[in-house]
């Protein structure tokens, strides 16, 4: 497990980061989520080594965190740094040699990572030549070249077509399998929920929630019902104690405390057959929302990057 414990960070004297702890257990993908400025970017560079935190503690498997562990660590920056004239598996053949891999080794490893990203017609066009979303697959490849044990990747679903989403997912999926740490960075809120299994939100430099997916929108975030019956409910508008979100003639979703909601569940079954009543769980922007709304003045749906 990476684990950090009381992070601080200031820059020429401001503070972005705030006592910063998270936890990334192996065998899990981890998605990190907060506004623009929120720290996200911070916390992973400080997690690489390339910044330096003011304060504070990184473990790895509860060792102190330290180079000969970090050159096990595979990144992927915000921002691509690549060569763009290098044809794309050459590129990524190199970067395995530079790992120590024989030639025939690199070279396997290159088209293997390439072909799995949805490369193979490209692995002889020069980086420049492919579109940035296939770039970025590229620049996803490069971060796994060397097997690495701990893998950060910052925004690997931006700019990325559904498609290879799903083929990015799964070499993560693949990668968290086999015992790696998987934390990554998302704007993408609709994708993070679809994929990470647990869930880190910063807000203004502060963890503010954390844990698994599921669990999080149980505890956090305002509880809905969806109540359907087969009798007219236009009368549940004018219910005392709720408010209604969504309402057709035999189908409400509705805010409510649990007491309010029985007494409603009640009222309807003596009207007619009520054939569902379910509590509706909030989304993770939902959460989100809620989270950060006082710490963030920026939405990620906003984000322009
Ligand atoms: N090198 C730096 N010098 C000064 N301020 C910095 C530096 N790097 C980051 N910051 C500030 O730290 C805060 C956190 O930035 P960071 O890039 O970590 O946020 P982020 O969550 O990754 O945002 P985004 O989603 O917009 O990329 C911001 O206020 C940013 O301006």
């Amino acid at each position: 497990m990476l684990e950090l414990q009381d992070i601080c960070r200031s820059f020429s004297g401001k503070q972005v980061l705030h006592d910063v702890s998270l936890s990334a257990e192996r065998g899990k993908l981890t998605g990190f989520v907060g506004g623009n400025g929120a720290g996200k970017t911070t916390t992973m560079r400080i997690i690489l080594g390339v910044l330096a935190a003011d304060s504070g503690h990184m473990r790895l498997d509860g060792a102190e965190l330290g180079s000969q562990a970090r050159s096990r660590f595979g990144y992927m920056p915000s921002e691509r740094g690549l060569y763009p004239k290098m044809k794309v598996a050459e590129q990524i053949t190199y970067l395995a040699r530079l790992h120590g891999y024989s030639k025939s080794e690199a070279t396997t490893r290159a088209v293997d990572l390439l072909t799995q990203l949805g490369l193979s017609e490209r692995l002889k066009d020069p980086l420049e030549a492919l579109s940035l979303g296939n770039q970025q697959r590229v620049q996803i490849a490069a971060s796994l070249v060397h097997e690495p044990d701990v893998l950060i990747l910052d925004e690997p679903f931006s700019g990325l077509d559904p498609f290879a989403v799903d083929l990015v997912l799964n070499v993560l999926t693949e990668k968290a399998a086999s015992g790696a740490v998987v934390l990554f960075s998302s704007h993408q809120l609709d994708v993070v929920e679809r994929l990470c299994d647990d869930l880190i939100i910063i807000g203004d430099g502060k963890i503010l929630a954390a844990g698994d997916r599921e669990d999080l929108r149980r505890r956090h975030g305002t509880l809905r019902y969806e109540l359907a019956s087969d009798a007219d409910l236009s009368w549940v508008q004018n219910h005392s104690g709720i408010r209604t979100d969504e309402a057709t003639e035999n189908r409400v979703i509705f805010r409510a405390e649990e007491s309010a909601a029985q007494q409603l569940l009640q009222d309807a079954v003596q009207r007619g057959p009520v054939t569902r009543f379910v509590p509706v769980l909030p989304t993770l922007s939902e959460i989100f929302r809620d989270f950060t709304n006082d710490s963030a003045p920026t939405l990620p749906q906003e984000a322009t990057r």
